[in-house]
């Protein structure tokens, strides 16, 4: 069963939402320019958490800012820019989701190797000067060359209630994440957007 991912929560009462639906991950932003940015909640925010595991979202962070959310309590942590595979082994590699922004369907599959051993590939849209949260889809056929080489691939990228099925139909992925899909507006998540992604899902676990 594919695993689903919920990004940009920095509301406490869509957490509280969220926990009472089968969400696998649960992810917070730690990037000051972005919308979605939790600042100093980020430990009120991981403490509500109930059952998802819980990913903290970096853009070139310090290893200090990283060693400080799992300090906080997160799961896992989302590097979304382009940190080094060496930053990636000194903060252990099991707990790395590493992004890889996909641009013109051009794919470094030389660099994709060097993260193996990582938690997680997450696969996302490149478009300048937005690091993330971009609502945008990119060329799955990438995607589906990375899954087939045995990544744990999470798509991200302009998923949202209405493409998910079609998007785990063609890709396969183990995971799918989405931020703004499911959004009233950057940072605060739509309940009905929400309600109607995880009916549609029911539709592949019948
Ligand atoms: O959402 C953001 O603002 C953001 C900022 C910096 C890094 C990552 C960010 N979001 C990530 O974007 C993808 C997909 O977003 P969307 O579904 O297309 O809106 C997701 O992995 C978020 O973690």
């Amino acid at each position: 069963m594919v695993k689903i991912k919920i990004c940009g929560l920095k509301e406490e009462e869509d957490i509280m939402f969220l926990n009472d639906f089968p969400l696998d991950y649960m992810g917070f932003i730690m990037y000051p320019k972005s919308p979605r940015y939790v600042s100093d909640k980020l430990k009120k925010l991981l403490f509500l958490v109930k059952k998802a595991k819980k990913v903290v979202v970096f853009v070139n962070p310090s290893y200090e800012e990283v060693k400080n959310a799992l300090d906080l309590g997160a799961d896992l942590i989302q590097l979304h820019g382009e940190e080094t595979p060496q930053f990636g082994k000194k903060i252990g590699l099991e707990r790395i989701i590493k992004v890889f922004k996909i641009k013109d369907n051009l794919f470094d599959f030389k660099e994709l190797s060097l993260w193996k051993n990582a938690y997680a590939i997450l696969l996302d849209t490149y478009i300048k000067g937005l690091p993330g949260g971009t609502g945008r889809t990119f060329n799955w056929d990438i995607a589906k060359k990375v899954v087939s080489l045995g990544y744990k691939v999470f798509l991200a990228g302009g998923i949202n209630p209405d493409n998910v099925l079609f998007a785990i139909k063609e890709v396969s992925p183990y995971a799918i994440d989405i931020a703004s899909g499911v959004e009233l507006y950057p940072g605060k998540k739509d309940p009905e957007k929400i309600k109607k992604l995880f009916d549609n899902l029911k539709m592949i676990s019948c």
